[in-house]
């Protein structure tokens, strides 16, 4: 079991309402990634990168089932033979429209699927999103890895869960715009630190109507510090990680161990 992994994270400009160019852009971000000399080992996309916050219009242009993404991310990524955690996408579903990432390993199975629990008020997520009800769980290379998107950060419990049941590396797609650049560094830092864990977190740039996206995708240490940090700008952004960290910062600082569950 290989404990070195090349991540790519895809920090990108998403048209919203138009799937056809969000698609267009995601190839092009994709191959020029797979092209670099050192070749990505996993590859992570922004939140609802399919349709943006196209909410009016959501029912039209969600992606039944998340057939054609699916199809589409297994073969790319059996065909470079790379892990891709295919952000989220708008999935329709028999009961509503879902706010759903998908895992694909480098043979093109689908390895884990989550879809949203804490839908973001402020963004009207609860208007026309249906919640998730279940754990996002994979294993990447045989490390066991925790998904969640966005606005899920801000609820620790859920990384802890994750962390507890054997997560050593966290997802967190995102679409987190101005002017809360402050809550998102501290807060992936704050889930790194207390987790001892991975956080490899990929927003978007961009704007869409009012609401301006400031990118600063970043992947944290588990002793919460900094690999890499992208700018505003839409860019490919690379960072290499060694999941023996996990293990020799756990046993320096036993924070599982002195845990008192009784207590609180
Ligand atoms: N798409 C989201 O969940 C946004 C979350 C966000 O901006 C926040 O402040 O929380």
């Amino acid at each position: 079991m290989t404990s070195s992994l090349r991540i790519a994270l895809l920090q990108m400009h998403i048209e919203v309402g138009q799937p056809e160019a969000n698609f267009a852009k995601l190839t092009s971000m994709l191959e020029e990634a797979v092209a670099e000399p050192g070749k990505p080992d996993v590859i992570v996309f922004p939140e609802m990168w399919n349709t943006g916050y196209a909410l009016t219009e959501i029912n039209e242009l969600a992606d039944p089932e998340g057939e054609r993404t699916k199809a589409y991310i297994s073969a790319f990524s059996k065909k470079h033979a790379v892990h891709i955690i295919a952000g989220s996408i708008a999935e329709q579903k028999a009961d509503g429209v879902y706010n759903t990432i998908y895992a694909f390993d480098r043979e093109g199975r689908e390895i884990g699927d989550y879809s949203k629990i804490h839908l973001f008020r402020l963004m009207d997520e609860e208007k026309y999103l249906a919640a998730g009800d279940k754990l996002g769980q994979l294993q990447i290379e045989g490390h066991q890895a925790g998904m969640m998107i966005c606005y899920d950060i801000r609820f620790p419990e859920l990384s802890r869960k994750l962390a507890l049941e054997g997560a050593k590396l966290l997802f967190v797609p995102a679409e987190w715009p101005h002017p809360r650049l402050h809550h998102w560094r501290t807060l992936l830092t704050a889930r790194a630190i207390e987790n001892q864990m991975y956080v490899i977190a990929c927003n978007r740039t961009g704007t869409s109507g009012d609401t301006s996206f400031f990118g600063h995708s970043m992947v944290l240490d588990p002793w919460g510090e900094t690999i890499v940090e992208g700018g505003e700008e839409e860019a490919i952004l690379y960072a290499d990680i060694d999941l023996s960290l996990v293990d020799s910062v756990r046993a320096k600082i036993p924070v599982f161990e002195d845990r008192r569950p009784k207590l609180y």
